[in-house]
């Protein structure tokens, strides 16, 4: 299919967002090379989202059965390390990309294995395993999707306490007696849960007053209600200021600015994410190596001459997770295709050459004990737009379906209206089994569905969609 080494679109990093690109170019009629130095399918295939998920998901299935009085008398026993790390190797195909790397040939497209790099406009050159130098030229269009990498502070004692980031939180097949936990993000209580579940003691230390800051204030003091139940030691709002592990065999010790310590055999730590942007070649083309890629709605990388270099997924930091990074990688498979073809962009919001939802309507859900699942915008962020707002919150104890769901229910759940359009900007939920609940929300903000409207998308009873009702009652008054 190449020409020589020319394509029309040259994609550097095959994670989820980097297949996704290419296989809408490859649709568009488009020859493709896709560049990947380590594994096809990314960090979120091997030591993200899907390893972890297969961890989290025995972890749900066991406290569902235990919150459900004859089912709970069944289920006696603890989590069986050895099944969960064979779940998830499964779901990882042992960290093996053979069959990414034949859907990649099923699309068209070609697969180049290797490091690359920019080398100025519209040309990448890949430095391949066997050392060889394969330069491709772009003749539409260079992505960017290399993606991101654990943040680590600079502390002292941090290289010789050897922490674990996501890759071993992730792919260890050992569980440590004791695990520390550094960041109360969405990493941090997630492998916290996780690990915990697995028979390590578990202590999860967070610099902010409350886990899961971004959200809304309810959501953290209820996660970590939960994180506590499963016996998991929270340490909110103090810094690690140094980490000791004298020698290899050495457990390591975490020390707090407010002087407190923790002694333990592995320290995790989950503060966030840097880009992947050091190494590619950025100098080249007048940008700043190791920086976030600044991008316009239609992904175009800002200050290039000629709308040639996009970048889309974590590398541009507009919202850190797998679905947002390929919804981008959709609005710039069109945006490539319609350049190719001269064809003028449609540049309204929620058009299909501007990427629109990974600002006003990003679904996220964290899949801890309670599970949390929130799209939109935050009361806090809708205020600070400038919004007339009303919000409404509702005890999720009081659905019929949830009591069904789980015996005690705790949940709850919030609404954040606009005003002046009465439709919804954002929705939060929190309780077990929220995650499949969280996509009517989703639409219902991304489509600005009107609130009258919503009273007619009748929830089935009984299930826990019975929670919207009790919404609109309580907005209604
Ligand atoms: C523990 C954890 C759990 C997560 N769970 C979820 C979740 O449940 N849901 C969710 O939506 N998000 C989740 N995320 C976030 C999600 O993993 C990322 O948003 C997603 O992986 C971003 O995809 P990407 O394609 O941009 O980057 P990546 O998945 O990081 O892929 C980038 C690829 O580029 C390659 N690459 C980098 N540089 C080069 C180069 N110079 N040459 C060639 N190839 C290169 C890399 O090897 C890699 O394969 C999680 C993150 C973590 C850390
Ligand atoms: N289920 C999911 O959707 C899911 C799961 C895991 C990760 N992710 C995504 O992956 C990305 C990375 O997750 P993450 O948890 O690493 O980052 P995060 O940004 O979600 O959380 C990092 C936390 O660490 C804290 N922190 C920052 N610097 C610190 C320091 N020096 N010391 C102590 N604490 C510090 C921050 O205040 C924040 O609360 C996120 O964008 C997240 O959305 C998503």
């Amino acid at each position: 299919m190449a020409d020589q080494n020319e394509y029309d679109v040259v994609v550097l990093g095959a994670g989820p967002v980097g297949q996704t690109v290419a296989d809408r170019s490859r649709a568009a009629g488009l020859t493709v090379a896709l560049v990947e130095r380590e594994l096809v399918g990314g960090e979120c295939s091997y030591w993200a989202c899907i390893p972890s998920k297969a961890m989290l998901r025995p972890v749900a299935a066991l406290g569902d059965a235990q919150r459900v009085d004859g089912a709970r008398q069944a289920v006696t026993g603890q989590l069986d390390p050895a099944g969960v790390f064979g779940r998830r190797d499964h779901y990882t195909t042992d960290w093996n990309d053979s069959t990414q790397a034949a859907w990649v040939a099923g699309i068209g497209a070609d697969l180049i294995r290797g490091h690359g790099r920019l080398e100025g406009p519209r040309r990448v050159a890949v430095e391949t395993p066997d050392n060889q130098i394969v330069v491709l030229d772009a003749r539409q269009a260079v992505v960017l999707c290399t993606g991101s990498r654990a943040l680590l502070p600079d502390i002292p004692g941090i290289a010789e306490a050897r922490p674990w980031t996501n890759r071993s939180a992730t792919d260890s097949h050992t569980v440590p007696r004791r695990l520390a936990v550094v960041g109360g993000g969405a990493v941090g209580v997630e492998m916290a849960t996780a690990w915990r579940s697995l028979g390590a003691d578990v202590t999860l230390i967070s610099r902010t007053p409350s886990l899961l800051p971004m959200m809304e204030p309810f959501v953290g003091p209820m996660v970590e209600k939960g994180l506590k139940d499963a016996g998991i030691d929270v340490r909110n709002g103090v810094s690690v200021s140094e980490m000791r592990r004298p020698d290899d065999d050495d457990p390591v010790t975490v020390r707090m600015d407010d002087g407190s310590t923790v002694t333990a055999d592995e320290v995790l730590v989950a503060i966030g994410r840097q880009p992947l942007t050091d190494d590619i070649g950025l100098e080249t083309v007048g940008l700043l190596p190791g920086s976030w890629l600044d991008v316009d709605d239609s992904c175009t990388v800002r200050e290039i001459d000629g709308d040639w270099l996009y970048a889309i997924g974590d590398v541009n930091r507009r919202a850190l997770l797998t679905h947002e990074g390929k919804y981008q990688a959709r609005v710039v498979g069109n945006v490539i295709s319609a350049r190719a073809a001269e064809r003028p962009l449609d540049t309204n919001a929620w058009g299909p050459h501007q990427a629109t939802a990974d600002r006003y309507a990003v679904p996220q859900v964290i899949f801890t004990g309670p599970e949390v699942g929130s799209v939109g915008l935050t009361a806090e962020q809708a205020e600070r737009s400038g919004r007339r707002i009303r919000v409404v919150d509702v005890d999720m104890a009081r659905v019929p379906g949830a009591l069904l769901w789980a015996d005690g229910y705790e949940g709850q759940a919030r609404m954040v209206v606009d005003l002046d359009g009465e439709y919804l900007l954002g929705v939060t939920f929190v309780g077990p089994g929220i995650a499949e609940l969280l996509h009517s929300a989703t639409v219902a903000v991304a489509a600005r569905v009107p609130i009258e409207r919503l009273w007619h998308a009748v929830p089935s009873f009984p299930t826990i969609s019975e929670v919207w009702l009790r919404l609109l009652e309580a907005y209604r008054g």
